[in-house]
């Protein structure tokens, strides 16, 4: 008996060969753009896995944009632009917001005249005020923690094709959102949409976020790997942003090695672990596209929705 398998699988080889057939290399200044962003990716990387994968989002924009107008004009409905949106989903630390804002940077290369935009969900956090007061501060990033309405709101405004639209922001310095600093999204032609939460369901709802996406990813990995990712950011932030006096880990860079290291490991096991088990592994099967890294971060798997 034959069991339906709903993604074709590339194995590394496979989809860094689509690389070489269908990319020019990176201009030097290009590169330079990419380091900027994470100076750990490598520029091989950048090339085998993230050109391939800019490369077949600019089909599902070019075949979008196609049905929009061909169906807008045999209906007689509106000419309005519709932004493409791509939703990143992943665990905390997997490396989803490195991604983000390398695809960013990738589709303005592949697509010079459309205007891409980011936004992350951790803007859409209730404030820690409100957190406090419903005692979620140990529940950061699970579904309870976020204004859902709101984020679900924000997705509708960006789809009618309202044009400047403010998204509120988080600082990670301060672990709260950033009253009154809100950030424009001003009319995008695509809309990168990331973070942990943005392929699960709320029935209280009529719509679900991943309903206005175009094209949804889900960043994967073994789970010792991300708790090390997670654990390596946190020493990182511990020698230099939890040194600000404004930080909210302040407490972290003051004391032992050891001891920061231990409430990683219980932020990481009580907290985020939790979090990917019980919601956002699930969403997995959800997505168009799996990107499974690897020890190093390096993608070793892609597997992609059967059209
Ligand atoms: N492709 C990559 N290559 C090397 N390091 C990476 C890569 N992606 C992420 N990282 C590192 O992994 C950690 C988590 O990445 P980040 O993008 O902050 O994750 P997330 O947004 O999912 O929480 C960071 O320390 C980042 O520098
Ligand atoms: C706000 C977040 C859920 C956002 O996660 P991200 O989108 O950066 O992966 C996360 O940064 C967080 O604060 N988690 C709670 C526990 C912790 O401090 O890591």
């Amino acid at each position: 008996m034959h069991t339906y398998k709903p993604y074709y699988h590339f194995s590394r080889e496979a989809w860094a060969a689509l690389s070489e057939t269908e990319t020019p290399p990176l201009t030097q200044t290009e590169l330079e753009e990419i380091r900027g962003i994470n100076t750990r990716i490598s520029l091989s990387e950048v090339e085998t896995a993230y050109m391939p994968l800019t490369k077949l989002i600019s089909f599902y924009l070019e075949a979008a944009e196609t049905l929009h107008a061909k169906a807008g004009a045999f209906l007689g409905t509106s000419e309005k632009k519709v932004p493409f949106i791509i939703g990143i989903a992943g665990s905390v630390a997997v490396g989803k917001s490195t991604i983000a804002r390398l695809l960013q940077l990738l589709l303005s290369r592949v697509l010079p005249h459309k205007k891409t935009e980011l936004v992350t969900t951790d803007g859409f956090l209730y404030p820690n005020a409100v957190l406090q007061e419903k005692q979620l501060m140990k529940r950061k990033g699970f579904p309870e923690s976020y204004d859902i309405k709101a984020l679900i709101d924000f997705m509708g405004q960006v789809k009618a094709g309202t044009t400047h639209i403010m998204g509120p922001q988080y600082s990670h310095l301060t672990y709260d959102v950033l009253p009154e600093q809100e950030e424009l999204v001003s009319d995008p032609d695509i809309l990168i949409v990331e973070g942990v939460n943005v392929l699960q369901v709320k029935k209280e709802y009529q719509f679900f976020v991943s309903d206005f996406f175009d094209f949804s990813i889900y960043i994967d990995a073994e789970e010792p790997n991300i708790e090390k990712w997670y654990k390596e950011r946190f020493l990182m932030l511990r020698a230099t942003a939890f040194q600000d006096p404004k930080s909210y880990f302040r407490h972290y860079a003051e004391v032992s090695l050891e001891e920061a290291l231990q409430s990683a490991d219980t932020i990481w096991e009580e907290i985020n672990a939790k979090n990917l088990h019980e919601n956002i592994l699930p969403t997995k099967g959800r997505s168009d596209l799996i990107l499974r890294k690897g020890n190093n971060h390096e993608v070793e798997d892609v597997y992609l929705r059967k059209l």
